[in-house]
């Protein structure tokens, strides 16, 4: 269509320069002829009224004055009837001479000046000046010069040719082309001028149509493509996003099926409507379900990006909330695991810390063979002291023993509680000799203690028994000889540290 709406224009153009060409050659001879007749005047009054009442231009759009120059034309010859031979000729002469600058008369001129020379009668100089007056005025009004002819012959083809495709294109044109009886008109065009009128009267009825209608085809095609590009975006755009929910997928799919579908109706509403009225009605429309569709779906997103970011936020509260409870129960389970370590009473060690720490020792001493030593201490004769002095008094007992034994043991060695009234020492990195130097001390400063009650001095003693761990040794194997040591050392009197040596 578009290609079509070139070629009409460029046609129409060029008959536009075609007839401008013709209005300045019409104009040139005009000029010319007005000198010829500048050269004719002052031979005769009426000839010179006669001349001298031409406008000097031809007017505009009107072509030449031709009545006006038939007078002329008619007085020169009655004048050159009466006046004698040679100055007619003299005159002639000059006027052919001038003549001769028009590239149209140019060649009939020169034939014209051979045909001047045979002149011998006043009759054969009227023939002769009815010639050369005819060829002037013949070419003011024939405007279909040689090339000008065939310029209008070739505008006619290429005009038909491009009705018929119009028809072919389009069968509301064709109608059109039919009713105004275009094909008709072109046959009649025979100059210029009707050429010119052709042209503007078709071009209002049709080519206005044409061009309206292209416009608002290109406006449609620019939409398209608009809004299949905003279609290829979005796309690309929720693909960005990562549409994983169903929910997000099916209504994003929905959206552009509908998308889809309402520009497929958009370019049938083109194709069907056979005028431009029905056509913007329908492209009005179609455009406002458009963009109700792509309203409805943006609205459906900004409700699912609040609901996920509101989600969102939630989740994360919770999540801070279950860390600081993690946190919370980290700590309390080393809270537990520590109490679960700790005697109640005596705050060192209990039985479970002495269970695991003994199972850990012999694992590292199988693998270093570093020597280890486990010593079981008893206090003496608690029984009576609790007996004697009450439960509290044997409480407070275990607590002071437990203490001052447990601050003399160091870091990498192991002291707890591990039964009512005995403890247990494991001494690493040392023999059985230093470990039972080590535990005399202990032993030492227990008997040194002072404990009081009621102005009275308690003496607490304790006993000891220790073995040292050898190839082939159990955990229970080690603790029954420092048991059977202990049970010696209580037997020999108490107060006393034996090892595994003395059973
Ligand atoms: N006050 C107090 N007494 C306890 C505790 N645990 C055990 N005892 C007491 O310790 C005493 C241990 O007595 P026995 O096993 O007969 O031994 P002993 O009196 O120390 O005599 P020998 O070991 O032979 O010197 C019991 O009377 C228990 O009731 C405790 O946590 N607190």
């Amino acid at each position: 269509m578009a290609d079509y709406k070139e070629k009409y224009r460029r046609a129409l153009k060029e008959l536009d320069e075609s007839e401008q060409k013709a209005t300045d050659s019409i104009q040139a001879l005009y000029q010319v002829l007005m000198s010829i007749l500048k050269g004719v005047k002052g031979h005769h009054k009426a000839i010179d009224k006669a001349i001298n009442s031409l406008p000097r231009n031809t007017p505009n759009g009107e072509g030449a004055p031709v009545e006006a120059l038939s007078r002329v034309r008619d007085l020169v010859i009655s004048y050159f009837d009466k006046d004698d031979l040679r100055s007619a000729i003299t005159t002639l002469d000059i006027l052919l001479e001038n003549l001769k600058m028009s590239d149209v008369l140019g060649d009939d001129v020169e034939i014209l000046q051979k045909d001047a020379a045979k002149i011998r009668t006043p009759n054969e100089l009227k023939a002769f000046t009815r010639k050369v007056v005819n060829l002037i005025v013949g070419a003011l009004f024939d405007n279909s010069g040689p090339s000008i002819k065939a310029s209008l012959n070739g505008l006619k083809g290429d005009l038909t040719r491009q009705l018929g495709s119009l028809e072919a294109l389009d069968a509301g044109l064709a109608e059109s082309i039919k009713v105004a009886g275009l094909h008709k008109d072109i046959e009649r065009i025979a100059n210029l001028s009707d050429l010119s009128t052709f042209h503007k009267e078709t071009f209002d009825v049709l080519g206005n149509g044409i061009v309206n209608k292209n416009e608002l085809i290109v406006e449609f095609s620019g939409l398209v493509e608009t809004v299949i590009h905003k279609l290829a975006e979005l796309s690309s755009d929720l693909r960005q996003a990562g549409a994983e929910e169903a929910d997000e997928l099916k209504d994003r799919w929905r959206l552009t099926e509908l998308m889809g579908g309402q520009v497929k109706t958009l370019q049938e509403s083109v194709l069907q409507a056979d005028n431009l009225a029905l056509l913007k009605t329908l492209l009005t429309k179609r455009l406002a379900e458009f963009s109700q569709t792509v309203s409805e779906f943006t609205e459906v997103e900004r409700c699912r990006v609040g609901e996920a970011e509101g989600y969102a936020f939630s989740v994360a509260n919770k999540l801070k909330k279950m860390e600081l409870q993690v946190q919370e129960l980290k700590l309390s389970l080393i809270q537990a695991h520590k109490e679960a370590l700790v005697d109640v009473l005596t705050g060192v060690a209990n039985r479970r810390a002495f269970d695991e720490r003994i199972r850990l020792e012999y694992e590292r001493w199988k693998r270093n063979a570093e020597p280890l030593v486990l010593a079981v201490l008893d206090i003496d004769r608690f029984k009576k002291i609790n007996d004697t002095y009450g439960h509290s008094v044997g409480d407070k007992v275990l607590c002071t023993i437990s203490q001052l034994i447990n601050k003399q043991v160091r870091e990498s060695d192991f002291f707890g509680r591990i039964g009512g009234e005995e403890f247990a020492v494991i001494f690493t990195g040392s023999d059985l000799d230093s470990g039972l130097k080590r535990l005399e001390q202990f032993r030492k400063s227990v008997e040194d203690c002072k404990f009081g009650y009621q102005g009275k001095r308690l003496t607490i003693t304790m006993s000891v028994g220790c073995a040292e761990f050898a190839p082939g040794d159990t955990v229970s194997d080690v603790y029954g000889r420092a048991d059977q040591a202990l049970y010696k050392a209580k037997s020999l009197g108490r107060n006393q540290c034996l090892s595994e040596r003395a059973i």
